[in-house]
């Protein structure tokens, strides 16, 4: 898998220009959050595919290697099979897109994978994540490591500093170094919107972590105080638009943090679907990345095939 996002040279005048309009942003959201979210057969169709596109995720201090194999064997087989085969869709298997662990935890989610036989990609953070506070040669170096562990997807945090104080240049030339170390690998680019001061940082992030290459920008580290929501993923997902209008390539958008309904994941599916179109609707576009969604999309389908809500015991542990 090879980068989508060759990026451009940066391109200031454009980035100076930005204003985003605040109201007409939270108008936007009103609206989507008033979306009708489809029902019974679709519905579950529908939580179908949100697993497709999740990045299961582990990022705690207690990960250890056999927590990450039980993440990895959950990511491989996320629904029960005789719940799959009850629902009667065409689509037998279901895995989700990815998992996603700490660097130090690659080496144990690339073994447990290839022990199962399945190809899914490992993701790694990286750069100092969260805050992205170390050293430009730790951080590097950082990404480097992962890469040669085996993660072909590498979620690097941004230098906050720099976007605040609006070193466009400075963040460019880090999110390059970053880009060159991925390789091969997928680089999404966390701009971390919770730490950012309004929604113009925002798009302004959105279109250097671009420039520089990126192949996703996500919103969130899931550590911050705030984190995705339906505007900022608004003016983000504008930004993509806008750069693909631009030159051609298109990038993908990853909202993380916080997202924990199936529900919120229908949402997060209907809103990519009004702001950039189906084509976006699939893994090499669109991620969620969550640590605890699956459970509750997998409630939901429980509910679906059986018509009624799951006990404690009933549905496996994530
Ligand atoms: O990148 C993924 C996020 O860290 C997950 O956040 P969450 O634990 O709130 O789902």
């Amino acid at each position: 898998m090879s980068a989508t996002n060759p990026g451009i040279s940066l391109d200031l005048e454009w980035i100076s220009k930005v204003r985003v309009n605040t109201q007409a942003v939270l108008r936007r959201a009103q609206h989507v959050q008033a979306l009708k979210i489809p029902k019974d057969r679709w519905q579950a169709a529908w939580l179908l595919k949100a697993i497709t596109l999740i990045d299961l995720t582990t990022l705690s201090g207690d990960d250890t290697p056999s927590n990450v194999q039980r993440l990895c064997l959950k990511a491989i087989q996320p629904v029960r099979r005789d719940l799959l085969q009850k629902m009667d869709m065409q689509r037998k298997e279901v895995t989700t897109a990815a998992v996603c662990v700490y660097p130090a935890r690659v080496a144990d989610a690339v073994s447990a994978l290839k022990a199962a036989n399945a190809s899914l990609p490992v993701a790694s953070v990286a750069t100092g994540f969260p805050a992205g506070q170390t050293p430009l040669e730790t951080r590097v170096e950082e990404v480097v490591r992962a890469v040669a562990d085996g993660a072909t997807e590498i979620d690097i945090v941004i230098n906050r500093n720099l976007a605040l104080t609006g070193q466009w240049e400075a963040l460019y030339d880090e999110l390059r170094q970053f880009r060159l170390a991925c390789a091969d690998a997928h680089m999404k680019t966390i701009l971390a919107v919770g730490d950012l001061d309004n929604f113009t940082t925002v798009y302004k992030a959105s279109l250097v972590a671009m420039m520089a290459g990126s192949d996703f920008i996500k919103t969130s580290t899931g550590k911050e105080a705030v984190n995705a929501t339906f505007p900022v993923a608004i003016v983000m997902a504008r930004a993509i638009r806008d750069y693909y209008l631009c030159t051609g390539y298109k990038v993908g958008f990853k909202p993380a943090g916080g997202i924990r309904t199936a529900q919120e994941s229908l949402l997060w599916l209907a809103l990519i679907k009004e702001e950039l179109g189906s084509d976006w609707l699939c893994p090499h576009l669109f991620r969620i990345g969550a640590s605890s969604l699956l459970a509750d999309i997998e409630r939901q389908i429980y509910h679906y095939v059986t018509g009624r809500y799951a006990s404690f015991h009933e549905l496996p542990m994530a």
